[in-house]
């Protein structure tokens, strides 16, 4: 198979791939890229293999960054771009399954394809576009289906996090699991416990996203990957629901409100959950703020003051979120009567503080009150958002 029009961004870096060909080295296209490539997805880089070893490369290029020498990756930056290039190697000898204690240079392409995780990963393209498929991997392509290159078990204890890579790509690129690939899985799951929390978590938010979530979320569920994750062992019951929503979250905050949902967490330990899972501090913010209003939505209609406060972000995630569980919700009334509210924010109040001072009021607590109290006036529509309408309302208090 031959590619004739190559997309911009593998053009831009045909003059790096014939640099090491005239320096006597093969050179190739490897990875997400040939395989986004031919399945007309966003390509977001390219990475190279090459039997030049590191050194080599280094000495063929002008800018290079020693980015993983040990693994024998090398950063060259080229025209606008950089890319990683990285000597033929097999990995062996993972006594954790996590990394390989050492790598191995080898001199042609077939063992670097071979010790790859998927067969749609495991393709290569020159730089005349001709494809390298040592695994079938196009026939895999055009069946959609994740399938290891050789003994599946072997490719996940080499490394763990490949499991969920699985059901990663089955969400992203809507293919199935092959049967004995996701045999290895069942098989092997726990494995998982092994890889650090971010990497999994990574993962399962790229599966979380994607445009297949709600299958592949079945796949992770099926092989027990559910059970070596934080915070899901025994919940499989709570989140058989998952693929039974009526939609996909497309955001990473709507995915971790439907989980916290779905697991019934309390509020009070929704900051466990997300720390467990080493999300950010704005990504548990944001998500205590989602699954909240939620909350007050399943209960009541909320209040105008209620709406200021959570702000229009919140309120557009919560609304999401609020569809993706198939809650009924009159989003439109909601966003209406938000898109009404006097104020959007503090800010915009017509007075602050020192109006208050010059108005002859104290600072201290009662000042603090007083403030509160305009501001949930004017957000009720009860007070005009000017000088004179509250200096008057001021005048008539105590
Ligand atoms: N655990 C892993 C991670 C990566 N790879 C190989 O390294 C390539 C590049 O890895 P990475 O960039 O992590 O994944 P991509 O397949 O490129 O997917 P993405 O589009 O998310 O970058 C993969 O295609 C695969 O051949 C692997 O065999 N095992
Ligand atoms: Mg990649």
């Amino acid at each position: 198979m031959k590619i004739n029009n190559l997309p911009n961004i593998f053009t831009a870096a045909l003059p790096v791939l014939e640099r090491l060909e005239n320096g006597g080295f093969e050179a190739y296209f490897v990875g997400g890229a040939v395989r986004d490539l031919l399945l007309n997805r966003h390509i977001h880089d390219v990475d190279i293999a090459t039997s030049a070893y590191p050194e080599e490369v280094k000495e063929l290029f002008q800018k290079t960054i020693d980015t993983g020498i040990k693994h024998g990756t090398v950063t060259v930056l080229y025209g606008d771009s950089s890319y990683e290039i990285t000597t033929f190697r097999t990995e062996s000898g993972y006594q954790d399954y996590r990394r390989p204690d050492h790598v191995t240079f080898v001199q042609n392409l077939d063992a670097d394809l071979k010790r790859r995780d998927f067969t749609i990963n495991a393709l290569a393209m020159n730089l005349r576009g001709e494809i390298i498929d040592l695994f079938d991997g196009l026939n895999d392509l055009k069946n959609r289906l994740i399938k290891a290159v050789g003994n599946p078990e072997q490719r996940f204890h080499e490394d763990a996090l490949r499991m969920m890579r699985a059901v990663r790509f089955m969400s992203q690129l809507k293919f199935k699991l092959e049967d004995k690939t996701k045999q290895a899985v069942k098989d092997h799951h726990q494995l998982l416990k092994k890889i650090s929390v971010e990497r999994i978590r990574d993962e399962f938010v790229k599966m979380g996203i994607g445009p297949h979530s709600r299958q592949a979320f079945q796949t992770f569920l099926d092989t027990n990957l559910s059970e070596d994750v934080p915070d899901f062992a025994g919940k499989s019951d709570l989140l058989a629901v998952y693929p039974k929503l009526k939609f996909n979250p497309t955001e990473e905050t709507s995915f971790w409100s439907v989980i916290i949902i779905l697991l019934k967490i309390q509020d009070t330990q929704i900051n466990k959950f997300m720390r467990d899972w080493k999300n950010s501090n704005a990504m548990t913010e944001a998500v205590e703020k989602i699954v909240t209003l939620f909350d007050l939505f399943s209960e009541r209609i909320p209040t105008d003051y209620e709406l200021f406060k959570a702000g229009k972000t919140v309120l557009l995630n919560t609304i999401d979120v609020a569809h993706i569980l198939g809650q009924p919700i009159d989003s439109e009334a909601l966003v209406d009567r938000y898109m009404a509210l006097p104020i959007k924010s503090s800010s915009e109040l017509a007075i602050d503080g020192r109006f208050l001072i010059k108005q002859g009021i104290e600072p201290g607590p009662k000042l603090g009150k007083m403030l509160n109290t305009i501001k949930e006036k004017v957000i009720a529509g009860e007070l005009e958002n000017n000088e004179e309408a509250i200096g008057a309302f001021v005048a008539k208090q105590d």
